[in-house]
């Protein structure tokens, strides 16, 4: 048995027992990074089985994926692990946000990359997941006790911080910013994740605070960051058009009271299948939204 499932079954007992679900001793004994780590493989792992997400991977289908699937997805997901603990424990070794410590995340990203790309054939799961949740698992390794804002303005000074080594690639983040002048996961991070911190959480909590079931809430802070995203993704592969198309569907689910309303369920389907027909990928928010769901995790620490 490994030390989470004792955790959990020593919880389980203790509400049986009719005690209060205190956390075990072994809960401290788990370092802090390999617990960050845990957080965001978790996160990336529900965010890839929360369905149904217009144009995703998802437990339906792969959406506009045909490269990718749900098992891929989260084999991706679980070789992040060693990468993701490894940013937390430079940041601790670190100590503060500074060059070594963002050139030593840029090194460990490019291997994290290499992983997941060892693990899915080539094919391109979580690149953005392995930037913004990097970035994030770090920040929070400087100081387990701040609040969600405080953790992505400082993960946004470390990445405003250039990396010494990264050699330019003609990525389609980079050829979309040429074309259309559009800011991508680069200045998302920079700005310190103003669509999760001003719209996804937010969200989230006032779904949940509305009565929402968890899936709904989490489905609805995805609409919410999808509505306000300058999506490198969507713009690729479907342009400016796209791009109003992904932002003006989200937001009318959302005005018809989101995902957990028969209006809202049936926006969200048509805007399933406009993307589909678009072959459009919100795959920008799909990232922010594991970003989002470890800032929730993490409020708990
Ligand atoms: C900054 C990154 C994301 C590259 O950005 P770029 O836009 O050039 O790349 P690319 O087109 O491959 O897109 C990256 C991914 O970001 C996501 N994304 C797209 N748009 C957005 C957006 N507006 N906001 C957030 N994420 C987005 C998508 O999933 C997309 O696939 C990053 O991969 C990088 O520089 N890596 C180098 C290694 C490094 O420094 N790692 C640091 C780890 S903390
Ligand atoms: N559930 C998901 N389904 C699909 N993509 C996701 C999902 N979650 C996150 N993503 C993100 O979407 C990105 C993949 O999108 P996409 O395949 O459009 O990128 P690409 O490889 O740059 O280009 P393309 O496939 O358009 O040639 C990944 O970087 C990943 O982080």
């Amino acid at each position: 048995m490994n030390a989470h499932n004792l955790i959990l079954e020593t919880i389980a007992v203790s509400v049986e027992a009719g005690l209060p679900a205190k956390r075990p001793a072994q809960a401290t004994e788990i370092p802090m990074a390999d617990h960050l780590a845990d957080l965001a493989v978790e996160a990336l792992i529900d965010e890839a089985d929360l369905s149904p997400k217009p144009g995703l991977v998802d437990r339906r289908s792969n959406g506009t994926h045909p490269d990718m699937s749900l098992a891929l997805m989260h084999a991706s997901a679980l070789s992040l692990w060693p990468c993701l603990r490894q940013m937390a424990e430079a940041a601790q070794t670190f100590g503060e946000i500074s060059q070594p410590l963002r050139a030593s995340l840029g090194q460990l990203g490019r291997e994290g990359e290499a992983a997941m790309l060892a693990t899915t054939g080539g094919v391109n799961t979580h690149r953005g997941a392995i930037w913004a949740l990097g970035l994030l698992v770090a920040a929070t390794a400087l100081d387990t006790q701040a609040d969600a804002s405080t953790l992505a303005a400082r993960a946004g000074r470390l990445a405003l911080l250039d990396d010494p080594v990264l050699v330019p690639q003609d990525s389609h983040g980079q050829q979309v910013r040429r074309r259309y002048g559009a800011g991508g996961a680069r200045e998302q991070a920079q700005q310190g994740f103003p669509a999760v911190i001003g719209h996804g959480l937010p969200q989230l909590q006032r779904s949940r605070a509305a009565g929402a079931s968890e899936q709904h809430a989490r489905l609805d802070a995805l609409l919410a960051i999808m509505a306000v995203l300058s999506d490198t993704c969507v713009l690729w592969r479907s342009g400016p058009a796209g791009l109003a198309t992904v932002q003006q569907g989200a937001l009318a689910v959302l005005a018809e009271g989101g995902s957990a309303t028969l209006a809202g369920r049936r926006q969200l389907r048509q805007l399933d299948q406009h993307l589909l027909h678009l072959n459009a990928s919100p795959g920008g928010a799909a990232d922010l939204l594991a970003a989002c769901l470890f800032f929730d995790k993490a409020g708990s620490l």
